[in-house]
C-alpha cells in the first residue's frame, strides 16, 4: 500500500493518498451506488485530474477527455468482460477492434433516422398503452397491477415507476418484436431476469468468482434466440419494422456478399450468427432502458418543479400539433425538431448523465497534457464535472432549457467537448437517436395530454450502480386529464 501511494509512477498526480493505495474505496463505493455523490466532491478537493485507486485516474478535464474518447480513442478496459452476456462478446463489451468494427458496422444502420421512422407506430402503441394505464388509474376504474406498487391518493401517479416500465415496453417492441406488457402488470420474465442480469454484472466488477455461487441466468438470452427463430421462421407477414428484422436481414445480406466472394474485411473473423443477434437484442435491453426512463423522469421531476417551463414547452407543442384531430398523439415529425423540447431533454442529461465515467485503457506509456500515464492505467472520462462547471455552463446548477437555443439563451453558445451524455468518439451510443425519439415522443404525449403538478417533500437521492435510478424507486406526480379547448 506504501508502495502503491509514494512510490507508483502515478504517485505525483494529486488524489487521497489512502485512497490512491487500494481498490477497496473504489470497490465500497461502487458497490453503494454513491460514486455519483463522491466523485464530484473529490474533483472540487483536488482538480480535474485525480488519482482515485492504485492504476486509476478520474480526468474531468475538456481537452483531456475528447484526447481520450475522441483523438486516440482508446480501448474499453478489461472491466467491459461482465457484459459479455453469457460470455457472448458483443457491442457494447467489445474490447477487439477487428470484432467491433465488423459488429458496429451491421448493427449502426438500424439505428439511423430514416430506419427509425418506421419504429414510430411501435412507440406510439406503447405510449397509448402507457395513457390508458394512467386514464385508468385517475378515473379509478384500474388500479395498478403492478404488485410492487404503492397505492397512492386519487390524482397521483408513480411516473418513475411507469417510465421504468414503458421503456422496457419500447425495446421489447422494437428490439425482440413484442411489448413485454409491464405498464400493465409485471407477469412477463424477461424484465425481472434483466434486474436480476444487471445486479450480477455489477458484482462481478469486483467479485469476478460471484458468477461461480450465482451463475448467469441464460433464461434472458434464450428469450432473444426464441425471437429470432420465430422471426425466422413467420412468412412475409410477420415481417415488422424493427431492430430485430434489421438485424436478421443484415444477416442475410452478409452471407450473400460472403458467398457472392464480396466478403468484408472486417468479417473475415466473425460471422453474425443467429444467437448473436440474439445477444445483441438483449444489450439493447441493458443498455437502453434504464438510461431512457431515468431521463423522462428527471425531465418530469424538473418540469414540475419550474411550472413555467412547463408551459411554455406546453405552448411549443400545442403550436406544432394544432391541426392534430382530437386524441392524437404528436407524430416525431410534428416535434423532432421543436427546441424547447430538446432543450429540455439535453438540460436533465447535463444535471443527470446516466453514465457517469466511461472507463478506457491505457495500452501504452502515454503523456497527456503533462501527465504520465504508465500502460495498464485505467482513465474514468468523468463528464459530469463539465457539465457541472460554470466555465461553460453559467449558473450550471440550475435548469435552465435555454441555454440550449441560440436565440433565446442568456449565455454563450454550448462550447463543444463539454457535454457528453452519450459518450464521444468511435464507442459512442449507438442509440442516441432512437433514445432522442422515444423521449421526445413520451415526452410530447405527456405534456400534451395532462396538467400536472408537483407533490411536494419527496425523497430524491439517487443509487448509481450501472446507471442511476432513485433511491425510494419512486417520483409522484399529480396528474390530471387536460379539459380540452
Ligand atoms: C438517454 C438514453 C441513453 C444514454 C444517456 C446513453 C448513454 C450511453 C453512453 C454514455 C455510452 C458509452 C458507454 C461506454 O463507453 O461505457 C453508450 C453506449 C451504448 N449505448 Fe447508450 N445511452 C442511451 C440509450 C441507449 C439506447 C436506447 C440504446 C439501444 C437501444 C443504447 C445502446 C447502447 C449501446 C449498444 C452502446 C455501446 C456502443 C458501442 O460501444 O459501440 N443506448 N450509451
Amino acid at each position: 500500500m506504501i508502495s502503491n501511494a509514494f512510490f507508483h509512477p502515478l504517485s505525483p498526480i494529486p488524489g487521497n493518498k489512502l485512497v490512491a493505495s487500494t481498490r477497496l474505496f473504489e470497490a465500497l463505493l461502487i458497490l453503494s451506488g454513491r460514486v455519483h455523490y463522491c466523485f464530484p466532491l473529490v474533483h472540487k478537493l483536488y482538480g480535474k485530474v485525480v488519482r482515485v485507486g492504485p492504476n486509476i485516474v478520474s480526468v474531468a478535464d475538456k481537452d483531456m477527455i475528447r484526447e481520450i474518447l475522441v483523438t486516440t480513442d482508446y480501448p474499453k478496459t478489461a472491466h467491459y468482460q461482465v457484459f459479455d452476456l453469457g460470455g457472448h462478446e458483443n457491442l457494447f463489451s467489445a474490447r477487439n477492434k477487428s470484432f467491433y468494427k465488423s459488429r458496429r458496422r451491421l448493427v449502426a444502420p438500424a439505428f439511423g433516422l430514416q430506419y427509425l421512422r418506421s419504429v414510430e407506430p411501435h412507440i406510439h402503441k406503447c405510449i397509448r398503452a402507457l395513457l390508458q394505464e394512467i386514464d385508468g388509474i385517475l378515473t379509478g376504474s384500474r388500479t395498478t397491477k403492478n404488485k410492487t406498487a404503492k397505492v397512492l391518493p386519487s390524482g397521483q401517479i408513480n411516473i418513475y415507476s411507469f417510465m421504468i416500465r414503458l421503456s422496457l415496453d419500447m425495446i421489447g417492441e422494437i428490439a425482440f418484436g413484442q411489448s413485454f406488457e409491464t405498464v400493465k402488470d409485471d407477469a412477463h420474465p424477461v424484465p425481472h431476469q434483466l434486474k436480476k442480469t444487471i445486479r450480477q454484472m455489477m458484482q462481478q466488477t469486483f467479485i469476478p468468482w460471484i458468477k461461480y455461487v450465482d451463475p448467469f441466468d441464460s433464461s434472458f438470452l434464450d428469450f432473444g434466440a426464441t425471437c429470432v427463430k420465430q422471426r425466422k421462421a413467420s412468412d412475409e407477414e410477420g415481417r415488422r419494422a424493427d431492430l430485430l428484422q434489421y438485424l436478421i436481414d443484415a444477416q442475410a445480406k452478409e452471407r450473400e456478399d460472403s458467398n457472392g466472394g464480396s466478403k468484408h474485411e472486417d468479417t473475415a473473423c466473425e460471422e453474425f450468427t443467429d444467437q448473436a443477434i440474439g445477444v445483441e437484442t438483449c444489450v439493447f435491453l441493458v443498455a437502453g432502458a434504464d438510461t431512457s426512463s431515468i431521463i423522462m423522469t428527471f425531465t418530469l421531476m424538473f418540469l414540475v418543479k419550474h411550472p413555467d417551463k412547463l408551459i411554455k414547452l406546453r405552448s411549443e407543442l400545442d403550436f406544432a400539433t394544432a391541426t392534430n384531430p382530437c386524441g392524437s398523439l404528436p407524430t416525431y415529425e410534428q416535434i423532432r425538431k421543436l427546441p424547447y423540447l430538446t432543450g429540455c431533454i439535453n438540460e436533465s442529461m447535463r444535471l443527470r448523465p446516466p453514465a457517469l465515467s466511461i472507463p478506457r485503457d491505457v495500452d501504452e506509456d502515454v503523456v497527456i497534457n503533462n501527465y504520465y500515464f504508465p500502460k495498464g492505467t485505467t482513465l474514468l472520462p468523468y463528464p459530469l464535472h463539465l457539465h457541472l462547471s460554470e466555465e461553460y455552463f453559467p449558473q450550471a446548477d440550475k435548469y435552465i432549457p435555454e441555454r440550449w437555443i441560440p436565440d433565446e439563451s442568456p449565455f454563450p453558445p454550448v462550447q463543444d467537448f463539454t457535454y457528453y451524455p452519450f459518450s464521444a468518439g468511435s464507442r459512442n451510443c449507438i442509440g442516441k437517436n432512437l433514445a432522442m425519439m422515444e423521449m421526445r415522443l413520451v415526452l410530447a404525449a405527456l405534456v400534451r395530454t395532462y396538467d400536472m403538478e408537483l407533490v411536494p417533500n419527496q425523497r430524491e437521492d439517487r443509487v448509481q450502480y450501472l446507471t442511476p435510478s432513485l433511491a425510494t424507486g419512486s417520483y409522484i406526480i399529480k396528474m390530471k386529464r387536460r379539459q380540452e379547448e
